[in-house]
């Protein structure tokens, strides 16, 4: 691969744009495409994104550009950032339109809706035999954008490209690390929505900081033991990926995953919460996921599965919580610190 590739990113909401910033201000030659053109013009017109980061001026050598295949192509990697739920039907749109040896990453958490299937066998599937790498770890659009100091990582089987991808990435106020835990690394990114869900709804309901944090430690041995049934390496799922966006996310106000709880916690309808915070919120889409994969792998995951009752109105919040509070009461680590003994 080049030595100093094109980025295209496909996706520009908060966090398609803000990377897009980051790498452009880096100096890498970055082009951003999004569905909307009008958006797109706008964009490039005023370098805001008026929608999604209207405070933040965004670097005069970022590129736009609305037609898909010209934005592919001659690209060196790829990167999606779009919600999980358009994901396959991008990975299809691009598939005639990609350069032979164009790489491909992702920064979408979650999983394919109604299958479970992580995003990395839908890019093996569909784009077979490319380099593929995915962006992930602690970092609200917004901080990042701002230039704030944040940590991410890379995880790809192909070492060399998770490097040279962090490489990228990484800037004065950025630390982009690098891994070979591709499934791991996606699978904290995508749980540690639900579990958003769980704290924001204990602190919409006033509940204290003690049950936010119980709630934390408990969900984090909920991302160990599926993280380890499914093949995560733990030290992953401890790392930026997991715990590291775990924590960010369920104390965040940023997070619209915790926002939506906050606002369940409060009372509000679902639709009405969604509508207030008018991005996506991957929790919705992935609860159901996670809870399908914990039924395939025969475990118990009550602070998901609560949250995955409440999001499908089965129970009210209140209910949720006296439902895991009247759980039998048991040993901390009854199988082994990750489940495994
Ligand atoms: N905002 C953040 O701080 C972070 C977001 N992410 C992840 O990035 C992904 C994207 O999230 P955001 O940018 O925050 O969402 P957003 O709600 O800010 O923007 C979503 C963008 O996706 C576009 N979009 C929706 N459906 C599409 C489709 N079918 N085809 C093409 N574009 C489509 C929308 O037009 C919009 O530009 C999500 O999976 C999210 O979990 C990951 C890390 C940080
Ligand atoms: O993934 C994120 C930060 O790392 C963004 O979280 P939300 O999608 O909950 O806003």
């Amino acid at each position: 691969m080049a030595e100093n590739p094109k980025l295209t990113i496909l996706g520009a909401g908060s966090w398609g744009t803000a990377l897009a910033a980051l790498t452009a201000r880096n100096g890498v030659s970055t082009t951003l495409w999004g569905r909307d053109r009008a958006a797109l013009a706008a964009m490039a017109a005023s370098r805001r994104n008026q929608r999604y980061l209207p405070d933040i001026e965004l670097p005069a050598e970022l590129a736009y550009e609305a037609e898909l295949a010209t934005a592919v192509r001659g690209a060196g990697i790829v990167l999606i950032v779009v919600p999980s739920h358009a994901f396959a039907a991008m990975l299809d749109e691009i598939a005639p339109l990609l350069d032979a040896g164009t790489a491909i990453a992702w920064a979408t958490k979650g999983f394919e809706p109604g299958t479970g299937r992580f995003l990395h066998e839908l890019v093996a599937e569909r784009l077979p035999g490319r380099a593929a790498a995915v962006v992930t770890g602690p970092s609200f659009a917004r901080e990042v954008a701002a230039g704030l100091p944040s940590a991410v990582t890379v995880h790809s089987d192909d070492a060399a490209f998770a490097q040279q991808l962090a490489g990228l990435l990484h800037a004065p106020n950025l630390r982009a690390y690098s891994g070979g835990d591709v499934l791991g690394a996606e699978l904290g990114g995508a749980m540690k929505n639900v579990l958003a869900v769980a704290t924001g709804i204990a602190d919409g309901m006033q509940l204290g900081l003690n049950a936010r944090a119980g709630l934390i430690t408990r969900g984090m041995n909920e991302m160990l033991r599926l993280g380890v049934a499914l093949g995560a390496r733990p030290e992953t799922l401890i790392g930026l990926s997991g715990l590291g966006d775990l924590v960010l996310t369920c104390t965040g106000d940023l997070s619209r995953n915790r926002r939506l709880g906050l606002a369940l916690g409060q009372g509000v309808a679902i639709d009405e919460a969604v509508r207030r915070i008018g991005q996506v919120v991957e929790s919705i889409l992935t609860a159901d996921e996670v809870a399908r994969l914990a039924d395939k792998h025969g475990l118990d995951l009550p602070i998901s599965a609560g949250v995955r009752a409440v999001l499908h109105g089965e129970v009210t919040p209140v209910d949720g919580l006296k439902a895991l509070m009247a759980r039998e009461q048991k040993p901390e680590y009854p199988h082994g610190l990750f489940g495994t003994d």
